[in-house]
């Protein structure tokens, strides 16, 4: 990622941040303009993401459930955040606020400095989630294409990205293909394509190797950082794996459950997410890293009762 972070390093232990009222990401460069009688006057670059003291209350028949409680999160343009958590913290309800497939109940959120609708509309992000959702009368191409299609952008340049995009993620050979004719691990591959259709600044990613096989999994892994280093976009992905989010993110944000919130924030301070490669997984830092998050997870999950870090891979 384009995001700086501290460089690898011996093997203290990253130390986790509690949860306060503000969680930030690394600081970015300053775009600077000229005001008027010439001074220049630093403004600093939307966050991706920006929540402040969100909530979310679902009405049901039973009752209400209170999904998220005043929850802060800033995500810096081009950094990746894992947001893990027991299984009913919020993760992918606090995923679909900032996607706009619901509005949250309190509080404020931005994306890119909009709101999530006006971010929407501008195309400022892509979606993969855990099933591909590939349409199955549809290539792999076309697949790949369809959100162009949906905005209009014409024929040609359609083709010319969908090739672009299955190059990108080595399926220039599958283009013709039709989604049944894949892998799991393949058609993950062509949604990830899909989601960089529109060169988004930012990819909302929901548990997405969920289903896959572990060593497919690491693959998808280490393309997903290589992916998003060309692409320099933003990532908020969900995910129950603690490895997982160690090797994809410069921080990790832990939730707890009932009512959802962040419980703590662990910065990843292992080689810069463009640089990390497989042998990362057998450095100590790597270890310590995931040390610290399962810790985190153990004190966020504390006095909320028994198997309350259920859903979570604590290896
Ligand atoms: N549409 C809805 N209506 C009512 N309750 C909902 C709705 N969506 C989510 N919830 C509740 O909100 C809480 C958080 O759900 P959410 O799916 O965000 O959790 P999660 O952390 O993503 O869980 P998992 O790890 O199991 O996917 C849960 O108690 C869930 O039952």
């Amino acid at each position: 990622m384009s995001v700086p972070v501290p460089m690898t390093g011996p093997t203290t232990s990253p130390a986790t941040s509690p949860a306060t009222s503000s969680v930030t990401g690394p600081a970015t460069s300053t775009a600077t303009s000229t005001a008027a009688g010439g001074a220049h006057v630093s403004t600093p670059p939307a966050a991706a993401v920006h929540a402040v003291g969100v909530g979310k209350v679902f009405t049901t028949r039973a009752g209400t459930v209170t999904a998220l409680q005043d929850v802060h999160l800033t995500v810096a343009a081009g950094e990746f955040v894992s947001l893990i958590g027991p299984s009913g913290c919020g993760k992918s309800t606090l995923l679909r606020l900032v996607a706009d497939l619901d509005t949250p109940s309190s509080g404020e959120l931005t994306v890119f400095g909009k709101s999530p609708r006006v971010a929407r509309e501008a195309q400022d992000y892509g979606i993969a989630f855990q099933q591909a959702g590939l349409l199955p009368w549809r290539t792999v191409a076309a697949n790949v294409a369809l959100p162009l299609e949906l905005h209009g952008v014409g024929r040609r340049e359609r083709a010319a990205r969908a090739a672009e995009l299955l190059a990108l993620v080595g399926l220039t050979d599958f283009a013709a293909h039709f989604p049944h004719q894949l892998s799991g691990g393949m058609q993950q591959r062509v949604a990830i394509a899909r989601a960089l259709a529109e060169r988004p600044s930012l990819l909302l990613m929901d548990e997405p190797f969920g289903a896959l096989d572990e060593m497919t999994r690491e693959r998808m892994q280490t393309e997903l950082v290589r992916l998003c280093a060309e692409s320099g976009a933003a990532v908020v992905f969900v995910t129950h794996s603690i490895p997982e989010a160690v090797f994809l993110s410069d921080r990790v944000v832990v939730m707890s459950p009932r009512p959802g919130r962040i419980s703590a924030v662990v910065p990843v301070a292992l080689a810069a997410t463009d640089s990390r490669t497989e042998d990362l997984r057998e450095d100590r830092a790597f270890f310590d890293a995931v040390t610290a998050v399962r810790e985190a997870l153990h004190a966020g999950s504390r006095g909320a009762g028994p198997g309350s870090a259920r859903g979570v891979d604590l290896r």
